[in-house]
């Protein structure tokens, strides 16, 4: 994204000053920074190139390197699987909540099918695992949400109940975005280790074109729904995404060290 945003620059820098900072009238007076109208950013670029600090933190995070490398230790990657069925039981009523906030029958579908695959795509990765690692269907169920896992789903959903759509998807994108994100980028890294390593499927799921392309219509969506609001508004929005950001890294880091309740 950063690459073709630097291309299109490049394209278009002949038509601006040297710098590409030089201002014009327009027909009604107002000054307008040519590169600035010519260059608008998406929102979600803002978000991803704001966003990176903290998702290089994510991606460098030694659980996320032990599943590109295959040198996860099971029983973390166990501890992973039961407390994110929990996560993903809650994390798919932010999509019921999507279909009943949607504001038109199209949206109200795709929110419906991005349900549906989460129910029956990603949790049924986590299903296969758990049969494949002598983890019963009732124990998956059973897993009580650790503190960091409660506080991560808790957020998104009080803001869900509470705010508005476009607070919904900025709060749930993280999660679809940056997991696609880490997919692409350990399938390509590890390309030459990926048959030997036993989290092959997950890689395999994460970067799949079933996952990219749910996600990437929740960040065509997320454009949309922030079309038109002011800098307040988007500034609202992008704190929320930042913060499920923030919970992403708390969750990898939850689950390396098998963090639970103290008492
Ligand atoms: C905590 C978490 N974040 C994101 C994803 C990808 N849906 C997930 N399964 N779990």
């Amino acid at each position: 994204m950063e690459g073709g945003f630097f291309i299109l620059r490049m394209l278009l820098l002949p038509l601006l000053g040297a710098k590409g900072e030089t201002s014009l009238q327009t027909a009604f007076g107002f000054p307008v920074n040519k590169e600035e109208s010519l260059l608008k950013r998406s929102f979600t670029e803002r978000l991803y190139q704001n966003v990176q600090p903290i998702w290089e933190k994510n991606h460098n995070h030694p659980f996320v390197v032990g599943l590109g490398n295959g040198t996860l230790e099971r029983d973390k990657f166990i501890y992973y699987l039961k407390q994110d069925y929990v996560y993903l039981v809650e994390y798919a009523k932010l999509f019921a909540m999507g279909v009943v906030k949607a504001g038109n029958l199209g949206m109200m579908t795709r929110f419906a099918a991005v349900l549906h695959e989460s129910l029956h795509f990603e949790m049924e990765l986590h299903r296969q695992y758990a049969a494949e690692f002598g983890v019963t269907r009732t124990d998956l169920e059973a897993t009580q949400p650790t503190p960091i896992n409660l506080a991560y789903t808790s957020y998104m959903l009080q803001v869900a109940a509470n705010g508005s759509l476009a607070e919904l998807v900025a709060c749930l994108l993280p999660c679809a975005w940056d997991y696609w994100e880490i997919g692409k980028l350990l399938k390509v890294n590890h390309r030459d280790t990926l048959e030997a390593n036993p989290y092959k499927k997950w890689i395999e799921t994460y970067s799949s074109e079933t996952f990219g392309s749910g996600t990437q219509w929740l960040i065509d969506l997320m454009d949309q729904l922030a079309s038109g609001k002011s800098e307040t508004e988007l500034a609202v929005l992008e704190r929320h995404f930042q913060i499920a950001s923030k919970y992403e890294y708390l969750f990898w880091d939850m689950n390396d060290k098998k963090q639970d309740w103290p008492v």
